[in-house]
């Protein structure tokens, strides 16, 4: 028997990064062969809706909505969930071909490959899931994970900067000692484990409160507990649908899409992991229980002033090198704008009407970041006469280093320097109540998502293509550049000013 499944190509098919031809041709034929889609069709469809090229794009970056018609025998593999809820295909990024529902309050992609390429890589082969028959919800957390002890700093700087490896030994070893110095003063280590390990019992919590038995797991990209331990123990309890929930409300390459191919990696090397459902919210700062939590918070440091109408909010936001926004196409900066604009509205709503300014904190080495540096723009205020000021940080959800250690002793003393009188700081989000109820709902939006299935490419030749991984090739390369150009007293005066 026939029937027909529509699938729609809808305004989300967005190419946020520069995609190469080789990206786009493999997913039609990745479409084609997995799907039985015709290519032709395929093409037509998104031909003719398309506004708008881009040089290096065959296709539009926005598109009104196209449709294709399949007869379902022709994507028995697509619908071995035996539901046609795929809303949309698009391409992300990193050129990886993901299922993409229509979803208002945050971006969720969801992806699970067709295709098992190989078993062989792992050590615990489990049984798929789809012959599981008791559901078990698993949500990864993702975070970056901060040395505990001092003796970190340098192994967890040297997973931080491990692109390639020969350099990241210098540069983790250059930048150790100015590190070792802050995580001193906060204590002696970063306290981002422990904070994230409450939050995942939180999480648990809220959502056992809404009936949902699920078990959190916390995945580190770059200290302890890895990503990879996490993903091995999701195995082990033979989770059957997942819900990625990166800490990071707004999506950088950096942050959240390192973490991600990371997990992307492992997920196509993996019989198990490969049919494994999986929903991921790739950024939430636009959720109204993350943007409200933040109102909230604003407004009671508010009242801890003299003058409460004449602070500055001064929004204080990780950076990340300009490059990373102007050529690899990270949405970063935008997303942080628009989240600068959703808490300001929340806050008119409220009657508040004070001044505010959004800088960029933390940069590292000798290349451009995001500007304006935070330390440059409290100068400027102090020296333009602002007497009050609020730093609101803006891109963490927990204490952490940049926090504690350069907002609250760094900061603060340029900005008394300065010439500003009364200094505050927003709390980081921690385990508001609010915030981590929000963190629930969106776990529980994302989960219907995750049976949608969707192609992948093979590990190896994404790899090679990846503007990502070219891009972090690219800028590691400049650094060595740099180190073998410059004079060993020009590396010296870098020593000492830049890192
Ligand atoms: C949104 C959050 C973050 C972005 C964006 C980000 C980009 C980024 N960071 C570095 C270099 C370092 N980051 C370090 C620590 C660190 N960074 C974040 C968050 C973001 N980084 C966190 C949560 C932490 C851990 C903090 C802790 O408490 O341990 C460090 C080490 C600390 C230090 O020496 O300053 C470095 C170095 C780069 C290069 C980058 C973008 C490319
Ligand atoms: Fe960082």
């Amino acid at each position: 028997m026939e029937s027909t499944a529509i699938y729609t190509v809808s305004s989300r098919l967005k190419v946020s990064a520069p995609l190469p031809r080789n990206s786009i041709r493999r997913f039609f034929m990745l479409l084609e062969r997995d799907c039985g889609l015709a290519k032709e069709l395929f093409h037509t469809s998104i031909g003719r809706s398309c506004q708008r090229t881009r040089s290096h794009m065959p296709f539009c970056s926005h598109s009104p909505y196209g449709s294709v018609s399949l007869d379902k025998s022709s994507v028995r593999l697509l619908a071995v969930s035996s539901s046609f809820s795929i809303d949309s295909i698009s391409v992300n990024g990193s050129g990886f071909c993901s299922c993409q529902p229509e979803q208002k309050d945050n971006e969720v992609t969801t992806f699970c490959s067709t295709s098992i390429y190989s078993s062989a890589l792992n050590e615990d082969v489990v049984q798929a899931p789809s012959h599981v028959t008791e559901e078990k919800i698993g949500v990864l957390l993702l975070n970056l994970g901060g040395p505990e002890t001092l003796d970190d700093v340098q192994p967890f700087l040297y997973n931080l900067f491990a692109d390639p490896r020969p350099l990241a030994k210098l540069i983790s070893m250059l930048r150790a000692p100015k590190s070792k110095e802050g995580y001193a003063s906060i204590g002696g280590g970063s306290p981002l484990r422990k904070i994230t390990d409450e939050q995942a019992n939180a999480l648990k919590s809220a959502l056992e409160a809404k009936r949902k038995k699920v078990n959190v797991y916390v995945g580190m990209r770059y200290w302890y507990p890895f990503t990879e331990e996490a993903v091995h123990q999701i195995k082990r309890d033979k989770v059957t649908r997942l819900v990625i929930l990166p800490l990071y409300p707004q999506f950088s390459i950096s942050t959240t899409g390192s973490s991600l191919r990371v997990l992307q990696k492992m997920f196509r090397e993996d019989a198990y992991l490969s049919s494994l459902p999986v929903a991921i919210i790739r950024s939430w700062y636009q959720r109204e229980g993350y943007v409200k939590t933040m109102a909230d918070l604003i407004e009671e440091e508010l009242q801890s002033f003299p003058n409460p109408d004449e602070v500055m909010i001064f929004f204080s936001a990780h950076g990340v090198p300009l490059s990373y926004v102007e050529e690899a196409g990270d949405p970063y900066r935008d997303q942080m704008e628009d989240c600068i604009f959703l808490i300001m509205r929340e806050l008119k709503s409220r009657g508040i009407n004070n001044d505010h300014t959004l800088a960029y904190q933390s940069r590292v080495g000798p290349v451009q970041w995001l500007k304006p540096y935070t330390d440059e723009v409290l100068v400027e205020l102090g020296q333009k006469g602002v007497k009050s000021l609020l730093a609101v940080p803006v891109s963490f959800v927990s204490e952490h280093i940049e926090t504690l250690e350069e907002i609250d002793m760094e900061y603060k003393e340029l900005a008394l320097e300065s010439g500003i009188k009364n200094w505050g700081r927003v709390p980081a989000l921690n385990c508001t109540d609010s915030f981590i109820t929000d963190l629930a709902d969106a776990v529980t939006e994302a989960l219907p998502s995750a049976a949608a299935l969707s192609t992948s490419t093979r590990p190896s030749e994404e790899a090679d293509h990846d503007p990502v991984v070219s891009f972090i090739k690219f800028f590691f390369g400049s650094i060595v550049a740099f180190f073998l150009l410059l004079s060993p007293k020009m590396i010296s005066a870098f020593r000492s000013n830049l890192l």
